[in-house]
């Protein structure tokens, strides 16, 4: 497994890409939704065969527009999807914003009543909450991965970059999180995958590579002045 990578260091890895005009915000969230999708079909090839249904689970930020793009990836690929946003649209991100107005197939608002989740569907996939969790979740949102986490075995759990609720620097549960059978993260893990209750959580961890790597030189700090 290759060495960590913190928050930080991730957050300005994306902008040394982004403003170097090679990649746009918009490419690096498509690729990481592909890489997801790439994960999920290598790990259950069954997910294409007919009427597999599937909940994606969006929350405020660029971890929910992660969300929207596989959404609209595993649509394209045949399954049956429910996706649900945990949050007001009009305040999502603008690469989130722009990947909720793609997504052509209905978007249901999360209300604690969570009809989404009756009949249970094959395979959840927690885009609620990425390496910008900044506080423990609390309110409805904890019930409902506390209410995910008590599902039966049957249901194949994903987390997009991080099991939501878990703290990608400390791997310490901030309120609650849904234990996930699969974690899909980018271009090298964060310490909070491999410590803590990171592993338990986790499930099988892949680092999928969003073509960051040509910007992962390390920066030369300015001398003393
Ligand atoms: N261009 C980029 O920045 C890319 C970002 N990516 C995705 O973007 C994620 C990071 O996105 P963001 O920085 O928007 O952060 P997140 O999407 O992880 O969440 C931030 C949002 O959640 C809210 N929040 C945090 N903790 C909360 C809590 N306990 N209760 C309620 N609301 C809470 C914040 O106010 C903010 O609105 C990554 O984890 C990754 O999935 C990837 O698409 C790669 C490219
Ligand atoms: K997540």
């Amino acid at each position: 497994m290759s060495e960590t990578i913190t928050v930080a260091e991730m957050r300005a890895l994306e902008r040394r890409a982004i403003e170097s005009g090679a990649v746009t915000g918009q490419e690096l969230m498509e690729r990481a939704g592909r890489g997801v999708v790439a994960a999920m079909f290598t790990t259950w090839p069954d997910l294409g065969d007919a009427e597999r249904r599937a909940v994606v689970l969006c929350g405020p930020g660029n971890n929910g527009g992660d969300g929207f793009v596989v959404a609209r990836l595993l649509a394209a690929r045949g399954l049956k999807i429910t996706t649900v946003l945990c949050g007001d649209p009009a305040r999502l991100p603008p690469d989130a914003r722009g990947n909720y107005d793609a997504l052509s197939t209905k978007i249901s608002r999360f209300d604690a009543a969570r009809p989404f989740l009756d009949p249970l569907p094959d395979i959840v996939i927690d885009a609620v909450f990425g390496i910008g969790l900044a506080r423990p979740i609390e309110g409805p949102l904890a019930a409902l991965l506390k209410s995910l986490s008590d599902t039966p075995q049957t249901l194949r759990t994903v987390a997009i970059d991080i099991p939501s609720g878990l703290d990608a620097e400390t791997g310490q549960i901030l309120g609650h999180a849904m234990p996930c059978d699969l974690t899909v993260t980018f271009h090298q893990p964060k310490p909070g995958h491999l410590i803590g209750e990171g592993p338990a959580y986790c499930g099988k961890l892949v680092v999928e590579d969003i073509g960051l790597h040509p910007f992962n030189v390390p920066q030369i700090c300015p001398p003393e002045a």
